[in-house]
């Protein structure tokens, strides 16, 4: 893997910050590969690359045959390959995710062992796509075997050990204190990276009660002034990122909810359906704007990308319309850790092997303050949702198992056991019809420690985000002329879906949550970047010989 900037460990100054100041810029990594093609060429600043995007548009003639035309766009690539300093703020920063990403990164960046009674650990970012995982660069024509590569080394992307983190939080622990609570990791490395912890204190945040469950009242001692929407709440927010950015001399800074789950926002015509409307009814403190609207906003109109990894509508229309009009990257919802991966996988696998899944019974139970507020009805919903539509696209797309409008029996079950903590239990049953009226059952176990999940995928989104900002295209129409100047990817960062339950798309676009399928847009949108065509299984120079 590409080596990266070796940092000092920022000595935190006790507000809300590490202390990037003194951190060095992340050296420029070197290159792990170069592409030699005449599509694909380098500056010191860019990768530039000519890339040929193939599709099949399919129509009906009159007798309702298709017609399947392969269809060619001509696409331009700009890559920045200068690596940010890039800081993150993690809203719910004192969370058991947010005090667990930021030992984890600190463990990293110092490469800590400890013991624990099975033995000595070594920090690691597994369970991240982008540091823990590989793709298939191409094929060694001399053994015709496959090459693969560090994912993180396809494109030139920020390293994690040099993130700069901070945040926010409705309590006002710092985050030794807050990592404690959590009761998540291992007392032999909370030791060691318990002082710069100690110094790192969420900044106050803002508060409305009705959006989260009553039971965590009593952690909401760290609260801005005001229980309901108001401009105010916006600009301290875009304060709090422009004093991070400067305090940490960052050339980037990305913003990620991972506070609690919210109830769902009711959609009210004339408050949050368009842009306009949202800022007024902010200005007017409707009590339907929640703060993780009132974050995206901030976000959203400092230019900072915003990514929900909690399952409530956070992005409301008008949200959405003000991150299209002010080209502002957004993204989510709710983190895809464990029960649901699993399924976005093996629901993927039953159905494309043409076994006709017809109930999945999802039972859930957990320990962790998450698990608390969602022992609330109207958070749970919100959870229920983003936990329930998972199997939609895989369903919809096999009209030969299921007729138009039918699926699976569905039922999500949470319950908070606090004896269990953050080692949350899943078990799960899958039934389906199989061969001449068999049936088959799967039933699932499943021991996700949540925050040990979840961590990995809060850097992935920051990394996969930051990247994004560094990417932009123009497309030559079908007829070779060139068309409009460079410009980034839609404000909606649809390809960080692998990372999210319910991921949100461009207004019109389809939703795709099956994995395998997410993780290939991800991967051949990044080689298409630099020129390379699609990971093909074809082989055929294994079969055509
Ligand atoms: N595997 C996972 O852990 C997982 C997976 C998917 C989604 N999620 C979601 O991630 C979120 C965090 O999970 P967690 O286990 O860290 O929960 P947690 O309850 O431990 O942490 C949430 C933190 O947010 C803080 N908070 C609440 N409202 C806030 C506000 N308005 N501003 C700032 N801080 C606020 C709370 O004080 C708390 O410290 C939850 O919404 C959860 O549903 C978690
Ligand atoms: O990602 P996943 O394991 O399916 O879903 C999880 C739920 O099972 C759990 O109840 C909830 O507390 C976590 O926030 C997470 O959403």
């Amino acid at each position: 893997m590409a080596p990266h900037a070796e940092v000092e460990t920022g000595s935190p100054n006790g507000d809300g910050y590490t202390n990037g100041s003194s951190r060095a810029a992340p050296a420029a990594p070197k290159d792990l590969f170069t592409v030699s093609s005449p599509n694909v060429t380098y500056t010191d600043s860019e990768i530039r690359s000519k890339y040929t995007y193939r599709q099949t548009m399919v129509t009906k003639d009159a007798s309702g045959k298709y017609i399947a035309k392969p269809q060619e766009t001509l696409y331009d690539f700009k890559v920045d390959r200068k690596v940010p300093k890039t800081g993150v703020m993690l809203v719910g920063w004192g969370g058991n995710n947010g005090t667990t990403v930021t030992a984890g990164i600190i463990a990293n960046r110092r490469n800590l062992t400890w013991e624990t009674r099975e033995g000595s650990n070594t920090a690691n970012y597994y369970g991240s796509l982008i540091m823990s995982s590989t793709m298939k660069l191409g094929t060694d024509p001399e053994t015709m075997k496959d090459v693969n590569i560090p994912f993180h080394d396809i494109l030139p992307m920020v390293h994690p050990d040099d993130l700069v983190i901070g945040g926010w939080d409705i309590s006002g622990m710092n985050l030794a204190q807050a990592m404690d609570r959590a009761a998540v990791l291992e007392p032999a490395l909370k030791i060691q990276v318990r002082k710069e912890m100690a110094g790192m204190k969420p900044l106050p945040s803002i508060y409305y009660p009705d959006f989260i469950a009553a039971n965590q009242e009593d952690r909401a001692d760290n609260v801005l002034p005001g229980t309901k929407a108001c401009m105010a709440h916006v600009e301290q927010l875009r304060k709090d990122i422009q004093e991070f950015k400067a305090k940490n001399d960052l050339d980037k800074v990305i913003v990620q909810w991972t506070a609690n789950t919210e109830r769902y926002a009711d959609l009210v015509p004339g408050i949050n359906d368009t842009a306009d409307n949202l800022l007024k009814a902010i200005e007017s403190g409707h009590e339907e704007v929640s703060p993780s609207t009132i974050f995206a906003v901030a976000c959203i109109l400092e230019g900072v990308p915003f990514i929900n990894g909690s399952p409530q509508n956070t992005f409301v229309p008008g949200a959405i319309e003000l991150a299209e009009r002010h080209q502002a990257f957004i993204g989510g919802d709710d983190f895809k850790s464990g029960q649901t991966k699993m399924k976005s996988a093996l629901v993927d696998f039953l159905i494309s092997a043409g076994i006709k899944l017809t109930s999945i019974a999802s039972y859930n139970h957990l320990g962790n303050n998450d698990g608390k507020n969602l022992s609330s009805q109207r958070q749970f919903r919100s959870k229920e949702i983003s936990k329930s539509n998972v199997v939609d696209d895989m369903v919809e797309a096999n009209s030969v198992l299921y007729k138009e409008g039918e699926h699976p029996d569905h039922t999500v079950v949470i319950k908070y056991m606090p004896a269990v903590g953050d080692n949350k239990r899943a078990l799960d049953e899958y039934y389906a019809e199989i061969f001449m009226g068999g049936h088959q059952t799967i039933s699932i176990f499943n021991v996700c420690e949540d925050s040990l999940l979840a961590s990995p995928l809060i850097i992935d989104l920051v990394l996969v985000a930051e990247m994004m900002t560094r990417i932009q295209w123009k497309a030559a129409s079908s007829d070779g002329t060139a068309t409009k100047d460079f410009k980034r990817f839609h404000s909606v960062l649809s390809v960080l879906s692998y990372m999210l339950k319910a991921p949100l798309t461009p207004p019109g676009t389809p939703v795709v949550n099956a994995l395998a399928k997410q993780r290939s847009a991800l991967t051949n949108i990044f080689r298409a970047c630099v020129g390379l065509e699609p990971e093909s299984e074809m082989t055929l120079e294994h079969k055509l010989f």
